[in-house]
């Protein structure tokens, strides 16, 4: 889809990202790099464990229960964002409880809606869908997923150097793609 959008106006634009090994945040930085905004990383009330098993015991068992986490992040004036990219990596093959709290308690609607995802190599499993499906008043434009870390590997940051560059020609072909510029 063609957005034809000029981000000109920095302040309209909001790129809300979770992440736990900072793949999904070097991508979000290098959206922000190329489209400015107001960069904000999301986080719950209560830390997930540190280790990988627990997080994963404990996001299959808050998607089965149709668990939503509280959430510490709070956006100020959200009203006053037109375009919001929402950052996210696969857990679960689906979009992470906390992503999930944040797209239920903020009125997204007549926004303009911009997702982008990482994952171990899975792709975005159910995740976009379930963006758009907690969406339903907002224009949701195609969405970027591309490989980051692989924890339950030991790859942590895996967009870095070389990869980050290529990750980089991605965003760019991306946002030529949905007519989102600077
Ligand atoms: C709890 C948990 C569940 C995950 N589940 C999946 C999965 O179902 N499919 C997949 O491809 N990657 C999965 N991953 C790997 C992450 O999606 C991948 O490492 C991503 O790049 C991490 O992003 P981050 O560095 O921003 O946290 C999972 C990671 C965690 C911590």
């Amino acid at each position: 889809m063609m957005l034809g959008v000029q981000a000109n106006a920095q302040e309209n634009i909001a790129i809300v990202y979770l992440s736990r090994t900072k793949n999904t945040e070097a991508v979000a930085k290098l959206i922000h790099d190329k489209v400015g905004g107001y960069l904000v990383a999301l986080e719950k009330q209560d830390k997930y464990p540190e280790d990988y098993q627990e997080i994963v015991a404990q996001v299959d068992r808050e998607n089965e229960e149709g668990y939503l986490p509280p959430l510490k992040t709070k956006i100020e004036n959200l009203e006053t964002y037109n375009i919001i990219f929402i950052g996210f990596p696969t857990w679960d093959m689906q979009l992470p409880p906390p992503m999930k709290s944040f797209l239920t308690e903020n009125d997204l609607s007549d926004k303009i809606i911009v997702p982008f995802n990482t994952n171990a190599g899975f792709g975005v499993g159910k995740g976009f869908d379930q963006l758009i499906k907690l969406c339903p008043d907002s224009e949701v434009v195609k969405g970027l997923s591309v490989e980051g870390g692989y924890e339950k590997k030991g790859v942590y940051l895996s967009i870095k150097g070389k990869r980050k560059d290529e990750v980089s020609r991605k965003v760019d072909n991306w946002l030529k793609e949905i007519g989102i510029s600077r």
